[in-house]
């Protein structure tokens, strides 16, 4: 695992683009699996930075969304589908068929997970996965007590992740109960994967996630296991750990 601790949200955010976007420069038809939330708005805005000065191209790029909120409508400015519409997609030139959210209106939602990760597959899997972290530890929607075994699937979320999710919505009742997230396999079937963590918020987690035991109670853990994953950090985040990475 590679560590690498920046002095600021936008040094983070910065060196977190061009990991993505030399990853689509050297294959131009990568499949990224892409993240939602505060962390990784800055990466986006720097990626669509790059897209206008001509750095990158996204038109042979696939993508696949770790997770939306259930039920919610795509139109609802609260999904993770208006979040990548507004914070990337609509800026870049990615092509509609080539995105994949899982759908937070599926009627039948072992189908839409099954079809999900069916799709990753066959499109011959994911080469890099962007990740953030929640307080509890989640990745994606994959809360304390996880299943390593899950593929996609439907999760109910705790109540530290409506809380923290609320500061979104108007208010703490609108925040959706459950959600369609992949599963810790999907995750760790991933090619290559980044993490991203900013503020003293998630100093603790990032400690546990590294260098704590590996378990089920802190799901980022089992990313000690991956063999390909680079953490990138802000000062506050990396704060009970840099003395162990320097
Ligand atoms: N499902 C998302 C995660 O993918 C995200 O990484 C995490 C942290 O969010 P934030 O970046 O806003 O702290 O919580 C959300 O609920």
């Amino acid at each position: 695992m590679r560590i690498i601790v920046t002095g600021t949200y936008e040094e983070m955010s910065k060196k977190a683009a061009t990991l993505v976007a030399s990853q689509v420069n050297l294959k131009p038809n990568s499949i990224l699996g892409l993240a939602t939330g505060g962390t990784p708005v800055g990466m986006y805005r720097e990626l669509v930075k790059m897209y206008q000065e001509d750095e990158v191209d996204f038109s042979g790029v696939k993508t696949f969304n770790l997770d939306e909120y259930y039920p919610i409508d795509k139109t609802n400015d609260q999904s993770y589908y208006y979040y990548m519409k507004d914070n990337l997609f609509n800026h870049v030139n990615i092509d509609e068929e080539n995105i994949n959210i899982p759908n937070g209106k599926a009627k039948d939602i072992e189908t839409e997970c099954y079809e999900y990760d069916k799709n990753i597959y066959n499109s011959g899997g994911i080469d890099l996965q962007v990740l953030g972290i929640g307080t509890n530890g989640h990745i994606g929607f994959n809360e304390p007590d996880v299943t390593f075994e899950s593929g996609t699937h439907k999760v109910t979320l705790d109540d530290e992740t409506i809380k923290a999710n609320s500061r979104f919505f108007d208010s703490i009742e609108e925040v959706p109960k459950e959600a369609i997230s992949m599963g810790m396999k999907t995750i760790m079937q991933s090619k290559k994967i980044v993490l991203l963590a900013n503020g003293e918020a998630k100093a603790k987690i990032i400690e546990k996630m590294l260098f704590g035991e590996i378990s089920p109670n802190v799901p980022a853990s089992i990313l000690q296991l991956h063999p390909h994953v680079i953490v990138i950090l802000d000062k506050e985040a990396a704060k009970y750990i840099e003395d162990k990475v320097n």
